[in-house]
Parts: C-alpha cells; structure tokens; sequence
C-alpha cells in the first residue's frame, strides 16, 4: 500500500493484511487493515498511532513517501493494543525525541508491553494539543475497547481518528465508506461490534454522548474504510446497538450435529419460525468459526442454541461458542436450547443452564431421541 492522501496535509499511513484470517480468536474472512495516520502541520508532524509489529516496514515507507522517519515529532497513541502500538519501539529507535500523547492506562500499557519508561503527556478528558494551526482534542472512551482507550478529535479539519470505535475488519481495494457501499460497510460493522464492543453498550453511548457536540466531516478508524458518507447510519446503528435494541422478528439457530439429527431439527425449527413470518439466521458450526455467528447476535431477540450430547455433554464446537457467547454477554435475550441424544442426553440441559446464566427468558427445552 501507498500512503493516500485524506487532505492537503493529512495521509493515512497504514498497512494492509489481507491475509489475516484470525484476528486474536476472531475470524477475518476477508482481511483486516491497520490504519494510522500522519498530519502535517507546518513544522510539526505527528502521528495518530501505528501498526503490528510485523507490517512496520510498510508502515514506514509510507511515512517516508512524505517525510523521514525521522523527522516525526508527535505520536499520539489512541490505544496501545499491539495492532496500533506494535512499530512503537521501531519508531522510537528511529525518533528518539518523539513526544507522545496518550492516556495513563496506555501509559502504563507502553511499559508493560515495551519496557517503555519514557516521559509522556498523559492526557484527560477535554484536554487539547496545539501544534500551530491543528487543535487535537483528546477523548477519552475506556473500554471502547480496553481501558488505555481513546479518540482524538482534529479540530480545524472536522476529522475524528476514532481508534477501534467505528471499525470494520475488512481490506477491500476502496478507502471510503461510499466506494465499500452501505449495506457491505454496516455488514462489516454490525460483525466488529458484536465480536469487540457488545459487552461495552454503556461506554459506547458514553462516547457518543461526548462526541455528539463535535462536528465531524471524516471518520478515520483504525480499521478499515474511512467514513465520509455514512457516518451518520454508523452513528444511529452504534446507538441502537448500545442500547441494546434488538429486532423481536430476527432469530438466530447455531448448532452442531454428528450424524445430522440437531441439523434435522435446525430445519424443523427454523420452518416453524419462518411459518410465523420471522427472519431466521443459521449458522453450523462445523462450517463457521463461532466469532461469524456474532454480527447476526447484535441485533437478534431470539438465539436458538443446538448441540447434541456427547460424551455426556455438549458437542465441544457448541461450548467453544458458548464461552465466547458468554464473554460477550447479549442481554436481554430469548434463547431456546435444543438437540439430539442417545441415552442421557445432557447437552441441552448445559446449554440452557448458560442461557439462564446470561438471564435471558428460555424456552422449554426441546429434545429429541436420535431422529424423530
Ligand atoms: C462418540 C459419541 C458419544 C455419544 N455420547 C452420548 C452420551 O454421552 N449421551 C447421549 O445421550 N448420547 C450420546 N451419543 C449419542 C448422540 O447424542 C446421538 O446419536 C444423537 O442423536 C446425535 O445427534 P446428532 O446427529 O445431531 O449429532 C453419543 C454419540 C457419539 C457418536
């Protein structure tokens, strides 16, 4: 990749992967871009974050189709998660003046991943950085998405480098929302939140509440498109998601089967709820990474879980998705355990246990003897 131009004094300068198909336990079928930033200003250049250790090289000819390396006086680190942070000892090496702008818990991060005891400008809420003619307002968003998180605003070009917030996992050929399209931009998205931000409903209307005073023109995530177009439906979806609105016709049926019963009855299931007219989402995890099942949660009320019983208990594909499931933690929910057993038949007992453990309202088990 080449460093593209955003305006007459800002480049993103980030690099592509669109080979990762695992991204920290969750599943990129289409790639994943580290996106950071690079404004000019006069004299001054600074950095809005930076990328996994192993795309540096990318990353710094990138740069150095601007400016040396070298000649980088800023790095404002957003978060220190190692696909923003992960060049930062190289950058160092290469800067040894760099000055950097980070919150106290991306501090503390910086040490403990890189042995970093460096002064920094540990910032706050509300606090500003004038580099001449570019006010950066700093923004805080812990768990948006780990606790070190934050934003930065870019006054005078109306340009919010939102981080993690807004992101999508994709690398596509395109830059833009409008060149990705709105229904292929909000799929990736609605996908990103239920897999990094679910469990964050509260922070994330926190932060919108915060930038709703902002006037944004550009959204610059740090992964995948930028927002020009849409950020107002991204905006809208992340309120309703955080509200945890969830659409009372959208079912999901995620299962696993052996010998093809709990699959018999996914298609039972599934035609009855679809006889009631509702929107009905399956997914077998036999062919998906459970981390796929995940955008289709967000918005779904009712989740049907089957496993058949193995071994005394459930199917371990299904308790692989149910840890990451829980993790996650929907709310609010109709879940419906069911499957298929021989003898005992425990699974769908367990699965309905972690059902009431979520507290979601469960339906009556439905079981069934080998094939019904
Ligand atoms: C290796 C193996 C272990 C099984 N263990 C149990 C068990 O502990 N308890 C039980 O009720 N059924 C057990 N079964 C039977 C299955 O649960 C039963 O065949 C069920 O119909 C399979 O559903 P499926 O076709 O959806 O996989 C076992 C089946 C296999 C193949």
């Amino acid at each position: 990749m080449s460093a593209i131009k955003i305006r007459d004094n800002i480049y993103a300068v980030g690099a592509r992967d669109p080979e990762v198909r695992i991204f920290h336990g969750y599943a990129t079928p289409f790639g994943a871009t580290y996106n950071c930033y690079l404004i000019l200003d006069g004299d001054k250049k600074i950095l809005v974050d930076n990328v996994k250790a192993a795309f540096t090289e990318e990353f710094f000819r990138n740069i150095e189709e601007i400016c040396p390396v070298e000649s980088l006086d800023i790095l404002i680190q957003n978060h220190i998660e190692p696909d923003h942070s992960g060049s930062f000892p190289a950058l160092l090496e290469r800067c040894p003046n760099l000055e950097v702008y980070c919150t106290a818990g991306a501090q503390k991060g910086l040490k403990a991943y890189y042995g970093w005891e460096g002064a920094c400008h540990v910032v706050k809420m509300g606090e500003t950085l004038n580099t001449g003619s570019y006010t950066f307002h700093f923004i805080p968003a812990p768990m948006v998405h780990w606790p070190d998180s934050m934003l930065t605003y870019l006054a005078e070009e109306k340009i919010l480098f939102s981080n993690d917030a807004f992101g999508q996992h994709i690398c596509p050929p395109v830059n833009y929302d409008d060149e990705l399209g709105e229904e292929r931009l909000m799929e990736r998205a609605v996908d990103y939140y239920g897999n990094i931000v679910l469990p964050f409903g509260m922070q994330v209307t926190n932060l919108l509440k915060a930038a709703s005073a902002l006037d944004i023109e550009l959204v610059c995530p740090s992964h995948g498109v930028m927002l020009r177009t849409y950020i107002g439906k991204m905006v809208e979806s992340y309120a309703k998601w955080a509200k945890n609105e969830t659409d009372p016709n959208k079912v999901v049926m995620v299962y696993d089967s052996m010998w093809g019963s709990t699959a018999e009855m996914t298609r039972k299931i599934c035609a009855e709820f679809e006889a009631e007219g509702k929107q009905v989402h399956v997914h077998c995890l036999a062919d998906e990474h459970y981390s796929a099942v995940m955008g289709d949660i967000v918005e779904a009320k009712t989740i049907c879980i089957g496993a058949s019983t193995l071994n005394n208990t459930m199917m371990p594909t299904v308790a692989a998705f149910l840890t990451y499931l829980k993790g996650l933690k929907p709310k609010n929910r109709v879940g419906l355990a069911y499957g298929s057993y021989g003898w005992s038949g425990e699974a769908t007992k367990e699965v309905a246990a972690v059902m009431e453990g979520m507290g979601w309202e469960v339906l009556p088990i439905r079981k069934q003897l080998y094939r019904g």
